[in-house]
């Protein structure tokens, strides 16, 4: 059985806590992700495992600021909804999308579709963001940025990575999300290790499950934060942002990428 842990960062109680999906699943796993918060800021580390690392600052920009960027992108930014291809079949794309990057970049092509590379120079806000971001993660440098808006709640992206050859193989993706809150969930790849073996060619040592950690991960992203994954996190996990019958508004997301 699966072992989830939901990371609950609801804005009514702004307590970040780690809880169980439910009380049998308590009782059946004592897995807990290995996770470290900061009361002030409520920034919250949550080790992966295997040199994979989330990190999720609920109020990375404030408030009011952050609907100044929700209107601003809705109305400036030239949305696409381009015709991709999954599973070699052509469907189109569950969102609407954007893509803006230095110049001189190899191109970006995902699910069969080359998007048009914007300059930041025609939206000038976005490079606020970006030098925001790049103030709250030192050492980390972005030169690109891949923008989706979900309308409603029927507009999602399905499970991926974003393990494209051009990001090298340990991309860093910061998440800033505007708007109405969705779920943004992260599972495990399955291993590649076939059962009864491992790399070494030594017998498996049976580990108890108490100490697994969660195969997978949930969060409400909230209105002006900002989540990055780091590490092995595109490598060894999928990430989706669910159709969600109650989301009624709609959700800007900015995902940070640097092309090597
Ligand atoms: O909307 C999100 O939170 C995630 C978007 C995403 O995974 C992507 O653009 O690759
Ligand atoms: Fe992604």
């Amino acid at each position: 059985m699966a072992t989830v842990t939901k990371l609950n960062l609801k804005a009514e109680t702004d307590d970040c806590r780690l809880h169980r999906e439910s009380e049998n699943e308590l009782e059946e796993n004592e897995a807990v992700a290995a996770a470290t918060r900061d009361s002030k800021t409520k920034k919250v580390v949550v080790e992966l495992g295997n040199g994979s690392q989330v990190i999720y600052m609920p109020r990375f920009l404030a408030y009011d600021q952050s609907w100044n960027y929700l209107e601003y992108l809705n109305k400036n930014i030239p949305w696409n909804r381009p015709t991709i291809r999954v599973f070699g079949r052509s469907c189109v794309q569950p969102r609407d999308s954007c893509y803006v990057a230095s110049e001189g970049l190899p191109q970006l092509a995902y699910s069969g579709y080359q998007p048009h590379a914007y300059s930041w120079d025609e939206y000038p806000p976005l490079k606020d963001i970006l030098d925001a971001v790049h103030k709250a993660l030192p050492g980390s440098r972005f030169n690109s940025l891949l923008l989706n808006r979900y309308k409603g709640g029927d507009d999602y992206v399905g499970w991926h990575a974003d393990d494209e050859k051009l990001y090298g193989p340990t991309p860093e993706i910061a998440s800033l999300s505007f708007g109405c809150e969705r779920e943004f969930l992260l599972k495990k790849r399955p291993d590649k290790t076939p059962r009864g073996k491992t790399t070494s060619g030594e017998p498996p040592k049976k580990r108890p499950k108490k100490n697994r950690s969660p195969d997978q991960h949930s969060f409400v992203l909230k209105h002006g934060s900002l989540l990055v994954m780091r590490g092995y996190t595109q490598r060894d996990w999928l990430h989706s942002v669910p159709k969600r019958v109650k989301a009624d508004s709609v959700r800007i997301n900015l995902t940070f990428r640097l092309v090597l």
